[in-house]
């Protein structure tokens, strides 16, 4: 990557489905090694915007570009978890493999791993608190579980840019801060760019550089002081959003905007 260039660049962008649009006028540069938060209601177009960057949905306007590039499907420079969905219990994968095809599965073939493959296989199912599971067959475990090895297919090939779409499901407390943690450390090893949707932004609040909030068409974007108070966020949403702080956690109560269902604002902050 030519020093200088963003891992993301969105310029002018807008999403719609149909005649609906999700969002408009995003300009959004995110640099190497830079970390961001994106939290919204659900339907915002928060995985939307990850299939974006994918090159999986074009945009109705503007730009996209990763690494001072068009986007393409499959470019293998990008690491990705999707969001959660229980893997086929006859999935005929040992962990351990399914982890691997983070690094080869673009490859036809059954492939013997190198002794590199396996070091590195290995490292990211500790680093996810997986081996003890490691030779066991993925249909069979449980949706952390999976979770976990998802994240650790996901950055076992030191990815320059990681898309997580709520890796945190389903994880219980410790993990969740672990996972959070170790897409933190990866963008400090490698200076991967990290985009991370969440709807809980307090596991990522130690590393966040910036949150970008999309609600009801529009977006703020900024550190996470700047966007995660109550005036910013009421007026983004056009009602009264409370934000409190409490013991390092930060709790949103309200901001359902009016073209929203009313109970469609499930944030996990929220209290
Ligand atoms: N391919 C598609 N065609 C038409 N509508 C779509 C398509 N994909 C998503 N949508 C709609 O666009 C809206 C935004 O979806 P998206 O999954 O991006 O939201 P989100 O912010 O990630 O929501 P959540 O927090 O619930 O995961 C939703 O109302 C969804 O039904």
């Amino acid at each position: 990557m030519r020093s200088g260039t963003p891992a993301l660049r969105l310029s002018g962008a807008s999403l719609a489905y149909g005649d609906r649009r999700l969002w408009s006028g995003l300009d959004l540069d995110v640099a190497p090694g830079e970390f961001i938060a994106v939290l919204g209601a659900n339907g915002a177009g928060k995985s939307s915007l990850l299939k974006v960057v994918l090159g999986q949905q074009p945009l109705e306007r503007g730009t996209v570009e990763v690494a001072g590039r068009p986007v393409q499907r499959g470019n293998r420079r990008i690491g990705y978890v999707p969001q959660q969905k229980g893997l086929d219990p006859a999935t005929p994968l040992r962990a351990r493999d399914f982890v691997r095809l983070g690094l080869d599965g673009h490859r036809w073939g059954p492939l013997l791993p190198s002794r590199r493959t396996r070091a590195s296989v290995d490292r990211v199912l500790e680093a996810v608190g997986a081996t003890a599971y490691a030779d066991s067959p993925v249909g069979r475990l449980s949706g952390g579980e999976q979770q976990r090895l998802r994240v650790a297919q996901s950055i076992v090939g030191d990815p320059d840019l990681l898309l997580a779409d709520e890796p945190l499901l389903s994880l219980d407390l410790n993990h969740a801060a672990a996972v959070s943690a170790l897409f933190h450390e990866s963008r400090l090893r490698t200076g991967a760019a990290v985009v991370f949707v969440t709807h809980d932004v307090n596991p990522v609040l130690p590393y966040a550089d910036r949150v970008l909030y999309l609600a009801g068409g529009r977006f703020r974007v900024g550190p996470p002081d700047a966007v995660m108070n109550s005036a910013t966020l009421s007026e983004l949403y056009g009602s009264p959003v409370e934000v409190l702080r409490s013991g390092g956690r930060v709790l949103v109560a309200g901001g359902a905007a009016p073209s929203e269902h009313p109970h469609a604002h499930d944030h996990e902050e929220a209290s």
